[in-house]
């Protein structure tokens, strides 16, 4: 059977600029995987161009079967209901004047999936699945009203209400305390195994990639430069940049 996402050989090249540069992988249902890479590597270039939010200068990107590439725009935008993005600034990312009960219910509404009962009941699953319990505990508050932590676990669920299959999730930990950080990846695998999700976590840390994903691909210059179980890229990384990597996550440079 063939992955839920396969990206093949994607180039995306803005005027001299090749931010992603022939870059291939396999993401499936219930897999982690991590991009990893320092600022302008073209991590967050793959992600956009796998949301349709940038245009792939060449490659294909199959979701589903159906290659995102070469689908009508009514079929891409149908398709891409199937991934969400997280964004690295659960600040910004949320409406300061609106409830977290309609902040996670909006994705619904956006797209006219459900009712008013059906919404209240995703919307309180998907809360609680973030571990915002119980949910009428958070669902009348405002962001400003949560902690950090808290408001970006709202992000995810609002990425969850509609069930998505697949969780592009572009630097969520950025700005969050150490041990946050830690427990938004773990919220993450967990959630790619209990919901089946397939997920995708773009980040500068190593080590934090390592412990969040089963696959580490460690991108530079728009290339990887290295993929591989993340305990061997880990311990025995073949690419110089990777061991500098792995030198700075483990304190041993
Ligand atoms: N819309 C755009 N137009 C022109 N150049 C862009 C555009 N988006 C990204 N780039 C360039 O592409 C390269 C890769 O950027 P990208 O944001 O993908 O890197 P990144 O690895 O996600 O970095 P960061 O970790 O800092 O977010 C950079 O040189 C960036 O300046």
């Amino acid at each position: 059977m063939s992955a839920l996402l396969e990206v093949d050989s994607l180039s995306v090249v803005f005027g001299e600029s090749r931010a992603a540069d022939n870059v291939s992988f396999l993401l499936d249902t219930g897999e982690s995987v991590a991009l990893v890479g320092g600022s302008g590597a073209g991590k967050s270039t793959v992600a956009r161009a796998i949301a349709g939010l940038v245009s792939a200068t060449s490659g294909r990107i199959v979701f589903d079967g159906v290659d995102l590439t070469t689908a009508s725009t009514r079929a891409g935008r149908t398709l891409r209901r199937g991934m969400h993005l997280v964004f690295q600034d659960p600040y910004a990312s949320l409406p300061p004047g609106m409830r977290v009960g309609d902040i996670v219910a909006e994705p619904m509404v956006i797209h006219r999936i459900g009712d008013r009962a059906s919404r209240r009941d995703a919307v309180s699953n998907a809360l609680e699945s973030v571990r915002l319990a119980p949910a009428g505990d958070y669902a009348d508050r405002y962001p400003h009203e949560l902690s950090g932590g808290q408001r970006q676990r709202v992000a995810f669920a609002r990425a969850l209400v509609t069930r998505p299959r697949l969780l592009l999730a572009d630097e969520p930990t950025s700005g969050l305390d150490a041990s946050l950080r830690i427990e938004i990846v773990d919220m993450m695998s967990e959630l790619a195994r209990s919901q089946d999700l397939a997920v995708l976590h773009i980040t500068h840390d190593l080590a934090l990639a390592a412990r969040s994903c089963d696959t580490v691909m460690v991108m530079q210059d728009g290339q990887v430069v290295e993929a591989g179980a993340s305990t061997d890229v880990l311990t025995t990384p073949s690419h110089g940049y990777t061991a500098s990597l792995v030198a700075a996550a483990t304190g041993t440079r």
